[in-house]
Parts: C-alpha cells; structure tokens; sequence
C-alpha cells in the first residue's frame, strides 16, 4: 500500500480509513485517477500489483484471485472471508453480522472498511506489499473510499451467464480441515441466439477432504438469489466507475478452469509470467 491504512474509530455516523474521515451518508470522489498501470506493465520492475476482482456471487473470484495472488506472491484478501472470520469470533458484532449475511445483504461499508483496514494493517505489519482484493468494493461508496486512500492498478471484472451462478453458488464446498474450495456442479449450457455453451466439470476434492465438506450457511437457493440481485443493483455503477477510469477489464470465463485459467494468463499477458520470474533469478 502507498499509504498506511490506519482504522480511527470516531462516532458511529463517522469512520476513517487512513488519514480521511468519512460521514455514513456523504459521497464524493476526490483525487484526480491515478495514472492506469494495468495489466501490460512489468510486474516485476515495479510495486506489487494493486488489483480487484469484481463478479457476481458462484463467478469464481475467489478462485481466480488466489490462483494469481500465488503466480504473483501477494497477498489475496476476499472481505466474505473477513466476514466469515468476525461471524465465526465471539461478541456483538458476530451476531450483527449473520443476520445481514444469512440474508443476502451487504454490511454496512463502515463495518467493511474496519475489516479491510485492520487486515491490510496488519499485513503491512508482516512486510505483505501489494493486494489482490476480492469481494471489495461491493459499492460506489466503497470504491469512492478505495480510490481516496490508495491506487488501483487494474480491475478485472469476470463474467458468467446468469444461469450458470446459483448452479456453481449451490455446489460451492469447502473442506473444514484444510480449507480448500471444491464446486460439485456439473454445469453444461447449451448455445443460443449466437452465445457459445459453456460447459465445467466438477472439481471434486481428493479422498481425504471427501468427509469433511461443508457449504456456506448463505449458498442456499433463496439467498443465492437475493445476493445476486444486490450484486446485479450495485455492481453496475462500479462497472462504470472503473470503465472510465480506463482500469476495467471485462472477461468473459470461456468454461472451467483447465479453459479460463491459461485464457486469464495471457488476457493479463501473464502467460509467460514464470518463465520471466526464473530467467531473472
Ligand atoms: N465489500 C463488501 N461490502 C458489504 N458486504 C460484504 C462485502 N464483502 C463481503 N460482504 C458480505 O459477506 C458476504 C459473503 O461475501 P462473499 O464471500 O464475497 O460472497 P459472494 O459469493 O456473494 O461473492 C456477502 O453476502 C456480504 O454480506
């Protein structure tokens, strides 16, 4: 980060991150865009990357960012997982929190932004430089507060038919023992009206893991819905926002991720990525 991000707790129509203060209710958009890095710059000659994953819920952010957060050793921060973490603690603010999750909705951007900074702290704290962000901004507000305090490089925005989401949303798993990700969705769409299928194989976990799945208390149907909806009503304005600012790169996931992956790899022009990392070593 360029700038540390300091949490200063003040009233609770006020919260801070970094040196600014903001009002629950006041909009504004401060310093003028940052000049567009992207995707086409060396990563390795400057700073870490600065990056965000927009998509719907069941897209496969998650997967995505913390496959390319290894591939370019920063750190991947998703703020459902920062959200999971306070449900699963003890004291108020858990119980606060599952009722807002458990349907759907958004908490509130004070909340998030106290989550992010103090995550952000405390890796700048460990010598963590660079972000992957996934899950933020969810808002204009959000995005607004982003851009005040540090720069973003890029932000890509992956995309998925609509009928493909709640499918993948309601086979996500995760092991409670070694916390990988698995979706038991087999997800086969036909093409029409000019649009290609897209088919993905399930990606089944190893033997070990198989007794230890657990789903999302909030991957059920109706709140798969709900959350989509949210996303669809505030994603638009962030779409904007960030197509004109010259930092949007829309993809369109061509399948799983045996077909994305290498896809994303070179739409970053990341595709030759390790070999430069070896030869300059
Ligand atoms: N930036 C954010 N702003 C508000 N709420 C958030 C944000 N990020 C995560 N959450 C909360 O955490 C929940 C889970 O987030 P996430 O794991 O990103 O789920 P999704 O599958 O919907 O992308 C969301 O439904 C929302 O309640």
């Amino acid at each position: 980060m360029a700038r540390v991000l300091r949490v200063a707790r003040s009233s609770s129509s006020l919260f801070s991150f970094g040196s600014r203060s903001y009002s629950a209710e006041a909009s504004h958009v401060s310093s003028p865009p940052p000049p567009f890095l992207g995707a086409r710059r060396d990563v390795t000659k400057e700073r870490n990357v600065q990056w965000v994953f927009l998509g719907c819920p069941g897209v496969g952010k998650g997967t995505y960012a913390s496959r390319l957060s290894s591939l370019l050793g920063v750190p991947h921060i998703a703020t459902g997982d920062l959200v999971r973490d306070a449900l699963a603690s003890s004291g108020p603010l858990s119980q606060q929190l599952s009722e807002i999750v458990n349907q759907g909705k958004l908490v509130s951007d004070e909340i998030i932004v106290n989550l992010l900074s103090k995550r952000l702290e405390a890796g700048e704290a460990k010598g963590e430089s660079g972000f992957i962000l996934d899950g933020f901004p969810r808002t204009m507000r959000q995005a607004e507060i982003l851009g005040d305090v540090t720069d973003i490089d890029l932000v890509v925005n992956l995309k998925l038919p609509e009928e493909v989401l709640v499918d993948k949303c309601l086979g996500r798993r995760t092991c409670n023992q070694c916390g990988k990700g698995f979706n038991i969705a087999h997800i086969n769409l036909k093409g029409e009206n000019g649009k290609p299928g897209i088919s993905m194989d399930p990606l089944l976990p190893p033997p070990q893991c198989m007794s230890k799945l657990i789903t999302r208390a909030d991957d059920t149907e109706e709140v798969v819905k709900a959350r989509l909806r949210i996303y669809n009503e505030t994603s638009q304005p962030l779409e904007e926002y960030y197509r004109s600012k010259g930092k949007l790169m829309e993809f369109d996931l061509p399948g799983g991720i045996p077909e994305s992956w290498p896809r994303l790899l070179e739409a970053l022009r990341l595709d030759d990525y390790e070999e430069k990392q070896s030869a300059a070593a």
